[in-house]
């Protein structure tokens, strides 16, 4: 039963908020990432669940069992948790061999001599380390010394894992090949797993739903999809990579009722979806760099922008452009070569997202 269910947890030091009526309920065997800027309070969430901080209001619950709660004065300590907490320095200890520093936490839980070398063997094999037991950490690569800190977890087999910016240390290509390993890991081990990143290509790709935090809320939680489909404000889509942000006016609805605006320079555009609820009529499309498509003569399209290349960028496979549209900047992309000046651009309606202005 891991389970985990955060029910309005705050924390307050003096006047700044680090968590503000923060709730989160995981499925078991769930992989939920945090994702936010630097001071949003992610850090704040796992280490009140690891026992390691204090929150100033609300509870926690892991399975049946609950490790907090303010206003019954609960506070279960963090060796009483059974929680695997790994963090972006592997902290492990310098003199001791890999199988000691496994063999550290069995120890602390007072497990039998035999069984902990059993699951010692247990663990290195879980991940990829057979063999390499008697190597000291520094005889080790990076990657493999965050593996050992993921072992060394493990061992105790956790309830619970918390896994705060566990690959920032580790270079781009390696990066990527731990974060494939790590999620397979996670699925067969069937561990109910809390993500820390500010990398939200990481949490794309690694999570079952993706908390969004700002300020110390959470302000969306959702599908990895629907988070980058369908951002709920526009805080969530600038942070997601949404691209593009044109302000414009609603001014009325089409013949098959899709939502009609108007940009600045009075061109009407025809979008997809509905504005979020209590927008007034400023509002702004987002587009994608990717779903622009550019021409140097006009385009046949239902939504149809003119503008100016104003700069370009080489990016592998395709070109990256700065167009000027009045007096707003618009990133597209194509896999033609333009030269800086005037330049057609279209786009599909289904592609827009309307957000509060
Ligand atoms: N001991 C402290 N005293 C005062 N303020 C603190 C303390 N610890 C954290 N904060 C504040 O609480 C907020 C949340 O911090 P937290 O470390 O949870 O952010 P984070 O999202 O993990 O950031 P990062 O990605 O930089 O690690 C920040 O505004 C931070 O400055």
């Amino acid at each position: 039963m891991s389970e985990v269910v955060i029910d309005n947890l705050g924390k307050h030091y003096g006047a700044v908020r680090a968590l503000d009526d923060v709730s989160l309920h995981v499925a078991e065997g769930e992989f939920v990432t945090l994702l936010g800027p630097s001071g949003c309070g992610k850090s704040t969430t796992l280490f009140a669940l690891a026992g390691l901080d204090r929150p100033t209001e609300g509870t926690i619950r892991i399975g049946d069992r609950v490790f907090f709660d303010a206003a019954a004065g609960i506070d279960v300590p963090a060796e009483r948790r059974g929680i695997g907490l790994v963090f972006q320095s592997y902290a492990l200890w310098p003199h001791m061999t890999v199988r000691q520093n496994l063999a550290f936490p069995l120890k602390l839980r007072k497990v039998p001599k035999a069984e902990q070398a059993v699951r010692i063997e247990e663990a290195l094999a879980l991940v990829d380390l057979t063999g390499l037991g008697e190597r000291l950490p520094h005889e080790l690569s990076g990657g493999q010394q965050q593996r050992v800190a993921l072992a060394r977890t493990l061992v105790f087999r956790p309830s619970l894992l918390l896994l705060d910016e566990p690959l920032s240390n580790l270079d781009a290509k390696l990066r990527h090949k731990a974060r494939d390993w790590l999620k397979q890991l996670q699925r067969q081990l069937g561990l109910t797993t809390l993500y820390v990143t500010h990398d939200q290509e990481e949490a794309l790709a690694m999570s079952d739903r993706i908390a969004v935090m700002q300020a110390g809320r959470i302000v969306q939680l959702d599908t990895p999809e629907r988070i980058y489909r369908r951002p709920a404000t526009r805080f969530v889509a600038d942070f997601i990579g949404a691209g593009n942000f044109l302000p414009v006016r609603h001014v009325g609805h089409d013949e098959g009722g899709r939502m009609l605006v108007e940009t600045g320079e009075g061109v009407r555009l025809v979008t997809a979806g509905t504005a979020p609820p209590g927008a007034g009529a400023d509002l702004a499309v987002t587009i994608r760099p990717q779903h622009l498509r550019l021409s140097a003569a006009p385009i046949d399209d239902e939504n149809r922008l003119t503008g100016t290349i104003v700069d370009r960028t080489y990016l592998g496979a395709r070109h990256g452009y700065t167009v000027a549209i009045g007096d707003q900047r618009i990133q597209a992309e194509s896999e033609q070569l333009f030269e800086p000046g005037a330049v057609h651009l279209a786009f599909r309606a289904e592609d827009t997202l309307l957000l509060d202005g």
